[in-house]
């Protein structure tokens, strides 16, 4: 039995810009998807995953092309919460050359799914790591944030980019830009974490940015400013000494381009009543500021605080369903059991 997990992330900026080639930088958080693989002696895979809305299920089914799992739950909700356990399974036989290798598969997550918090990329980091372990076939890290992203493009049709995948992999903040994914040195930020208990659909919420960039020169326009943004911000974060505390000028400024991210992605249409509600409360109470993270439509909003203030004001924000301090998790997929 092999054991792994990897991290969720919320993004500093440059979501959805990044699809299309602009930069960004996610940072990966203390919070885990574990995923457990026990290869079987037949080519089935089962999979177990309590946490999915489903209100968690166990199936097994052979894998392959056109095969379901015999559960009474219609297909496509079935495909929507199976699609990335799957693509995960996938990689890992490509990867280890065992193509009918199959597995019993726990899946466990303290992200909540669909909110921005990238746990669609922990859980398949952390499954392919775990299979292809479980195979003997151990894949580097690199290797592995690549395998994980194909996994993603796959089920998101082709509409994903590395930034998920190779920050949950990696650990830490990263710089995403097209195939160019590097980690970077950044001081420990203080991210409070807002989740309004729903969640936004990545694939249409991605396929809507794509229309409207592609129907209005200003759409298009304003992901081209996003990537200037986080030009902006990833300077600032190459002067600050990663080892220090960072100072209070940074964080303004971070701040400042934070805010005009929401902003962008507000224009975009990928924001949610409930994700500027608590944007807003995070900077009433003081943030040095405060955005959606992740595709958004609903889910999680990151503030900068280094005080308790906007955690306290967002708990008890209207819509608001927990409130948190994120830890920038430094390690990334890691082995729990080999
Ligand atoms: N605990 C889990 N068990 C099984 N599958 C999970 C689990 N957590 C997430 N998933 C898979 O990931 C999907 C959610 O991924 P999606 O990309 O929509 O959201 P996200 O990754 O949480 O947010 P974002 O991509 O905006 O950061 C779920 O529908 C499910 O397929
Ligand atoms: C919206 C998006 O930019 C981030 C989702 O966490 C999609 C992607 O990068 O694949
Ligand atoms: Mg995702």
């Amino acid at each position: 039995m092999t054991v792994c997990e990897a991290p969720g992330k919320v993004y500093l900026f440059g979501e959805h810009a990044v699809v299309y080639g602009e930069p960004a930088v996610p940072a990966a958080i203390e919070r885990r998807a574990t995923v457990t693989a026990e290869p079987r002696d037949d080519d089935h895979v089962r999979v177990e995953a309590e946490d999915l809305s489903l209100d968690g299920f166990t199936v097994e089914y052979s894998g392959g092309t056109g095969d379901r799992p015999d559960v009474d739950v219609p297909t496509p909700l079935v495909e929507a919460a199976m699609g990335y356990v799957d693509a995960a399974v996938e990689q890992a036989r490509a990867a280890a050359d065992a193509p009918e290798a199959g597995f019993d598969i726990t899946v466990e997550s303290d992200i909540p799914l669909g909110a921005g918090l990238g746990s669609s990329a922990a859980v398949v980091v952390a499954g392919i790591d775990a299979a292809t372990r479980a195979l003997g076939e151990p894949l580097d890290r690199r290797e592995l944030a690549d395998r994980a992203f194909r996994a993603e493009y796959d089920v998101q049709d082709g509409q994903a980019s590395r930034a998920d995948t190779f920050c949950s992999a990696m650990g830490g903040a990263v710089r995403v830009e097209g195939d160019d994914c590097e980690p970077i040195d950044a001081p420990n930020l203080p991210f409070v974490v807002g989740f309004d208990g729903g969640a936004g659909d990545t694939g249409e919420l991605v396929a809507g940015v794509r229309e409207l960039r592609a129907e209005h020169e200003f759409a298009a326009d304003t992901v081209a400013s996003i990537g200037d943004l986080v030009r902006t911000g990833e300077g600032l974060l190459a002067e600050a000494d990663a080892d220090a505390e960072p100072e209070p000028a940074l964080l303004a400024e971070l701040g400042e381009l934070m805010d005009f991210n929401h902003g962008l992605l507000a224009a975009l249409g990928v924001s949610a009543r409930s994700l500027d509600a608590m944007v807003w409360a995070a900077r009433d109470a003081g943030a040095h500021g405060a955005k959606l993270t992740g595709a958004g439509g609903g889910g999680c909003v990151v503030a900068l605080d280094e005080s308790d203030a906007s955690e306290t004001a967002l708990s008890f924000t209207q819509g608001c369903e927990e409130a948190f301090r994120a830890e920038l998790a430094t390690e990334g997929v890691r082995v729990v059991e080999p």
